[in-house]
C-alpha cells in the first residue's frame, strides 16, 4: 500500500479550567497544552492513538505545517498506509508541560507576576508530563487509548502511563528507552546543563528580555547529539574526512567534517529551543524511577496493558540491557510483551529514522489485535424468559441493535435483533423464544479481529457476541469496532 503523508496540519490549544497539581507539590494556573491531531476519532472513540515525544520533540508528529521544509519529526510512521495509519487510528501528539513549543514551560508568562517564569518555573516529572496528558485524553472525551506510543523519553511517557492509568492503555509500545534513568545517562544530561549554566547568558534563568544562553545550549546540543549518534555512523557520515579544507589547519580552528556537523546541529537548536527547558526536562528524566521497594517487577505490579518494546542494538545511550529489564519486569508480572531489537548504525536516534523496520514491526504487533483487546465487555444481554417488550426496551435504553439471549448460568442461547422485534410486532409474537436465531454465530476473546471480521463479512452480520469457553457470554464486538482497526486493503 502507497504510504501517504497526512497533508497540512495546524497545531491546537488546550487550556485546562482547573490548575495542575504536580507531583512536587506545587500548582500551575493556566496550563496550556499544544496539541495536533489525525485521523478520526471513531464512534467508541476506541482508536486514540497518543504519541509521547522525546527531549527536543513537540506537538508536531507528522504532516506539514505551511511553509515548512520538513514533515512532522514522526512522519516515517504517522499517515495513511504507515504504521500508525491516519485511515485506522486517531494520532494525538502533544507539547509535554515543561516544553518550549506551546504547552506551559519555563518560558511561558507566569499568571501571577505577569513575567516568564525563568527560574520559578516548578520542577516537572515524567508523571506530570502523563498528568497534563491524561487531561486532554479527558478533554476529547476519550476513556481508552488503544495505544501509548514513544521514543526515548517519549518512551518513558509510555511506561509511566501505564503505570499511572493501567486501564486507560489498551497496547504499550516504549522504544529505546528506560525505566529509570542510569548514572551514565544523568551524566550526561548534567554535563548539558552545566554548559548552559555556565553561559554568563544564561542569568540564572532570567534571559528572556535580552539574548538567550546560545553558546551554551548549542554546547549542551553538541554534546547530547554525539550520544544519540553511533561510533559506526559518525564513521559511515564523516570518516576522517575535512570540512572545507585539503589538509591540517595546525591551529585550533576547526578542520573535520564531524566538528562542522556539530556546531551545525548546536546552532540549528538554539533557533528552536528554550535553555530552561533543556534543564527541567532534562532533570525531570533524571529523577525518573519506576522501580518500587528497589523492585522493576514490583513497580509493574498494577500494569495490564499489551507490551511491544523495541530497542536499537547500536544505541548505546539507552542500551538494549535496558529495553530487556523493562521486558522481564513485564514478564514476571504476567504482561504480555513482545520484544524487538531493530537492527541499526544509527545509533540512538534509530527510532527516528529506521522507517522500514519501525513500520514492519509496529504494523505487525498492531495488526495481532484480538477480539478481547477491542470487544465492548459485559455487553447488554436479555434472559431466555424476557418478553419482547422487554427486549425492545432493553435495546433502546442500551442504544443497541443486537441482543445476546442467556440462560440462567449466563450460557449463550441465542440472539435477537432490532429486526427480529419488528418481525415480531408484524407477526404478533409475544415470546423472544419465537424469533431469536438459535445457531448464534460467535467470536472468542483470543481470535484474531481479522477472524471475527470475517465471519461477519461471510454472514452478512454486524455484531458477535464474545463467549468463553463455556459459552457464556462476555461481551460484544461489531463492525464498528474492527472497522476503523482494519487495514483498508
Ligand atoms: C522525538 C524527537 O526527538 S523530535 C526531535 C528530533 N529532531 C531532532 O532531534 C533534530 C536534530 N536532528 C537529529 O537529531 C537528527 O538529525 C535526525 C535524527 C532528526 C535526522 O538525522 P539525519 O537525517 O541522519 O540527519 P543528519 O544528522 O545527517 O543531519 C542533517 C543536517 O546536518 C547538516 N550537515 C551534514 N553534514 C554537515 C557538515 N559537515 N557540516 C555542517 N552541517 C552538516 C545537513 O546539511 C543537514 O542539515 P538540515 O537538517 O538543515 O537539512
Ligand atoms: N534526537 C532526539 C534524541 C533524544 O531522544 C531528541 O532530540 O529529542
Amino acid at each position: 500500500m502507497k504510504k501517504e503523508s497526512v497533508g497540512l496540519v495546524e497545531t491546537q490549544y488546550f487550556i485546562f479550567p482547573d490548575d495542575l497539581i504536580l507531583e512536587g507539590g506545587s500548582k500551575l494556573k493556566e496550563v496550556k497544552v499544544a496539541y495536533e491531531t489525525y485521523g478520526k476519532l471513531n464512534k467508541e472513540k476506541s482508536n486514540a492513538i497518543l504519541i509521547c515525544h522525546a527531549l527536543s520533540g513537540d506537538a508536531h508528529a507528522a504532516g506539514w505545517h505551511e511553509g515548512d521544509k520538513k514533515p512532522g519529526w514522526w512522519d516515517i510512521i504517522i499517515g495513511p498506509g504507515k504504521c500508525l495509519d491516519t485511515e485506522k487510528y486517531f494520532i494525538i501528539c502533544s507539547n509535554v508541560i515543561g516544553g518550549c513549543k506551546g504547552s506551559t514551560g519555563p518560558s511561558s508568562i507566569n499568571p501571577e507576576t505577569g513575567k516568564p517564569y525563568g527560574l520559578d518555573f516548578p520542577i516537572i516529572t515524567l508523571s506530570d508530563m502523563v498528568e497534563a496528558q491524561k487531561k486532554l485524553i479527558d478533554h476529547l472525551g476519550i476513556n481508552q487509548l488503544f495505544a501509548v506510543v514513544g521514543g526515548s523519553m517519549g518512551g518513558m511517557q509510555v511506561l509511566q502511563w501505564c503505570i499511572s492509568y493501567p486501564d486507560m492503555v489498551k497496547l504499550a509500545i516504549p522504544i529505546a528507552t528506560a525505566a529509570r534513568s542510569a548514572p551514565q545517562q544523568i551524566a550526561f544530561n548534567e554535563v548539558g546543563r552545566q554548559a548552559i549554566i555556565s553561559d554568563p547568558k544564561w542569568n540564572a534563568g532570567s534571559y528572556y528580555s535580552g539574548e538567550a544562553p546560545k553558546e551554551g545550549l548549542s554546547l549542551a546540543r553538541m554534546i547530547g547529539h554525539i550520544t544519540y549518534l553511533s561510533y559506526e555512523s559518525m564513521y559511515q557520515k564523516f570518516g576522517r574526512r575535512l570540512q572545507d579544507k585539503e589538509k591540517y589547519g595546525f591551529d585550533l580552528s576547526m578542520d573535520f567534517q564531524v566538528e562542522s556537523y556539530l556546531h551545525y546541529q548546536g546552532n540549528s537548536f538554539v533557533k528552536r529551543f528554550d535553555a530552561n527547558t533543556y534543564l527541567y526536562v532534562t532533570k525531570a528524566m533524571d529523577y525518573f524511577d519506576l522501580t518500587a521497594n528497589g523492585s522493576l517487577a514490583e513497580g509493574f505490579k498494577d500494569v495490564k496493558t499489551k507490551f511491544l518494546v523495541i530497542s536499537v542494538d547500536s544505541d548505546w545511550l539507552y542500551p538494549p540491557a535496558q529495553s530487556k529489564e523493562i521486558v522481564m519486569a513485564l514478564t514476571a508480572n504476567d504482561i504480555d510483551v513482545n520484544y524487538h531489537e531493530i537492527k541499526s548504525p544509527y545509533g540512538h536516534d534509530a527510532f527516528l529514522l529506521e522507517s522500514g523496520q519501525l513500520n514492519y514491526i509496529i504494523n505487525g504487533f498492531l495488526s495481532e489485535i484480538l477480539v478481547g483487546d477491542v470487544m465492548t465487555p459485559m455487553a447488554a444481554k436479555i434472559s431466555e424468559g424476557a418478553s419482547i417488550d422487554e427486549a425492545a426496551k432493553l435495546m433502546l435504553e442500551e442504544k443497541v441493535t443486537h441482543l445476546p439471549v442467556i440462560a440462567g448460568d449466563n450460557r449463550l442461547i441465542g440472539i435477537v435483533t432490532a429486526w427480529d422485534i419488528s418481525k415480531a410486532v408484524a407477526l404478533k409474537c409475544s415470546k423472544l423464544d419465537e424469533i431469536m436465531t438459535k445457531d448464534v454465530i460467535t467470536a472468542c476473546p483470543e481470535d484474531y479481529i481479522e477472524l471475527a471480521a470475517e465471519k461477519m463479512k461471510r454472514y452478512n452480520i454486524s455484531s458477535l457476541p464474545v463467549v468463553d469457553g463455556g459459552k457464556r457470554v462476555i461481551g460484544i464486538i461489531t463492525t464498528d469496532h474492527i472497522s476503523t482497526l482494519m487495514a483498508r486493503d
